[in-house]
């Protein structure tokens, strides 16, 4: 951390009273920087009358609980814009829970008047597998299936400590506090994230008590939702910035970009706050939205990722402005087009917006961020538009530049089990293999099908050589 001045005053409520601490309504797994640019914000803007309060939870460590609990959950969002910063200090979130909690957790759920569960928990939290079930084979999954079975018989340690353990042990004391359902809202970036969330949970529950999963089926809703607004890591120039314009001394602003975008299709039995109101738009149909933004944004994002770090860029605003990576997201991004044939997504408009959202230097986002867990983001971004083109008998060869894009970007890591990648070890295993080999068990890791397919796995060496022809560099397959 940089020096503080002499004058600045730590944010807390007692540097920013708050007109009224909201009670807790929304209960949220995953305390990290987009939840407090995102959802918290839409809560913030849309309930004046602060009546709709989020206790928050770390996910697998306590660092940003004990930041945000010493300033009784306050703290700043930067909006940055391509001309200058907007600072607003956010009044929606009341209290800050290390994940490990679980008691607390089963507390608040347990309360009548708590009616959502939210989530940004990163894409292989969820750990299900590619189709879509609970991954009981992963370690982690079966530590928790036993903890959550001793804290429903009584034994509250050691607590679970995956998503879907916690959310069963807290929603088995809402089942035993007899108040009635309420909503889970996953904000991941994945395709039917509710539906995925829902797959964990009742995976989970199933191990450990059939009639719970029953009951979660019949009370609780999941919703599907699409959410966006860029929002990269906060570094301490960010703290040292906030400081000075303020001046209070913040130990976790958030900067984030002007955009937002929430789209939400479900239920809520127990109510929400008004969330259109600050621009959130309910839809019937979730696919079109969630598609277009997984295939256009989401995609060109890993793409420059894994193409602009091989080319030496460090953000998506520096390797967008390389020709060949630029060119590589416009081919991408006509594969995609041509999946989605809704004319009310209104493409052209939102292609011409990413240019500008990407194109904004002031956002440092940077490519090492987007390019980890690699396994799960192309099983959303990558695969359904690679299939899509093969079922409409085309080549999807930007699809697979993008596959092999990071393909060579893992084959590049110095020491693969290290990857930031929570498949590290298959990757590594995969990378051991020979020559072809290597690329078919790397595909197998995002779709077995496509694994199995000898014309996509010569498409994917093919691109991967026009990437090094590109680059001047040798490839490794
Ligand atoms: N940052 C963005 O621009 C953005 C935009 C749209 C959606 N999202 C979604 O939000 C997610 C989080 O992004 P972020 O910017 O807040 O990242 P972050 O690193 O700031 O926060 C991630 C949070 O997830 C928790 N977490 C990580 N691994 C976990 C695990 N295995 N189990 C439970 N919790 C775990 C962390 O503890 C942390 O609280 C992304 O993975 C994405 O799905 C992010
Ligand atoms: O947040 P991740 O790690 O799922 O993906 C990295 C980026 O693609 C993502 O954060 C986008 O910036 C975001 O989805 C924009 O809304």
């Amino acid at each position: 951390m940089t020096g503080r001045t002499a004058e600045a005053v730590a944010l807390d409520a007692a540097s920013h009273p708050r007109s009224r601490t909201a009670p807790v309504r929304i209960v949220h797994l995953g305390l990290g920087a987009f939840h407090r640019a995102h959802l918290a914000w839409y809560t913030d803007r849309a309930d004046p009358a602060r009546e709709w309060g989020i206790a928050a939870f770390t996910g697998r460590r306590p660092d940003a609980a004990l930041v945000l609990g010493a300033q009784d959950g306050l703290y700043t969002l930067v909006e940055r814009g391509p001309d200058g910063d907007r600072f607003e200090v956010i009044e929606s979130l009341v209290e800050a829970r290390d994940g490990a909690d679980v008691a607390r957790l089963r507390e608040l759920l347990a309360r009548p008047e708590v009616a959502i569960v939210s989530l940004t928990i990163t894409e292989p939290a969820y750990l299900v597998t590619a189709d879509g079930r609970l991954d009981t084979g992963s370690p982690e999954v079966s530590d928790d299936i036993a903890r959550v079975s001793s804290v429903l018989a009584g034994d509250a340690s050691p607590a679970p400590s995956t998503m879907p353990g916690r959310l069963v042990a807290g929603l088995a004391a809402r089942r035993d506090a007899d108040v009635g359902g309420l909503s889970v809202v996953s904000c991941d970036n994945l395709s039917r994230n509710g539906q995925v969330t829902r797959a964990a949970v009742l995976g989970m529950a199933e191990e450990v008590d059939p009639d719970l999963r029953a009951w979660i089926e019949r009370e609780i809703a999941f919703v599907d939702t699409s959410v966006d607004r860029i929002t990269p890591r906060t570094t301490d120039d960010d703290v040292e910035l906030v400081q000075q314009a303020t001046q209070l001394h913040d130990r976790s602003p958030v900067v984030t970009e002007p955009f937002r975008s929430w789209v939400l299709a479900g239920e809520f039995p127990a109510g929400r706050p008004s969330w259109e109101d600050a621009g959130a738009v309910f839809v019937d149909d979730i696919e079109p939205f969630e598609r277009r933004k997984l295939w256009l944004l989401n995609a060109a994002h890993s793409l420059l990722a894994y193409s602009g770090i091989a080319r030496g860029h460090a953000t998506v605003a520096e390797a967008l402005a390389d020709a060949d990576c630029a060119r590589w997201v416009e081919e991408l991004w006509d594969e995609a087009a041509g999946l989605l044939r809704d004319p009310a997504l209104d493409l052209d408009r939102y292609r011409a917006d990413l240019r500008d959202r990407f194109a904004n230097a002031r956002i440092a986002h940077h490519l090492t961020q987007i390019a980890e867990d690699g396994t799960a983001k192309l099983r959303a971004r990558a695969v359904p538009v690679l299939r899509g083109e093969r079922e409409a008998g085309r080549s999807g060869a930007a699809a697979a530049r993008l596959i092999a894009a990071w393909m060579d970007h893992v084959a590049g890591s110095a020491d693969p089990a290290q990857l930031p990648d929570a498949r590290r070890d298959d990757i590594a295993d995969a990378l051991a293999a020979p020559g072809e080999e290597r690329t078919v068990r790397l595909l197998a890791l995002l779709d077995t099908a496509l694994a199995d397919d000898a014309e996509v796995v010569a498409l994917i060496e093919e691109r991967s050589r026009e990437l090094h022809a590109a680059a001047g560099t040798e490839g490794t397959r």
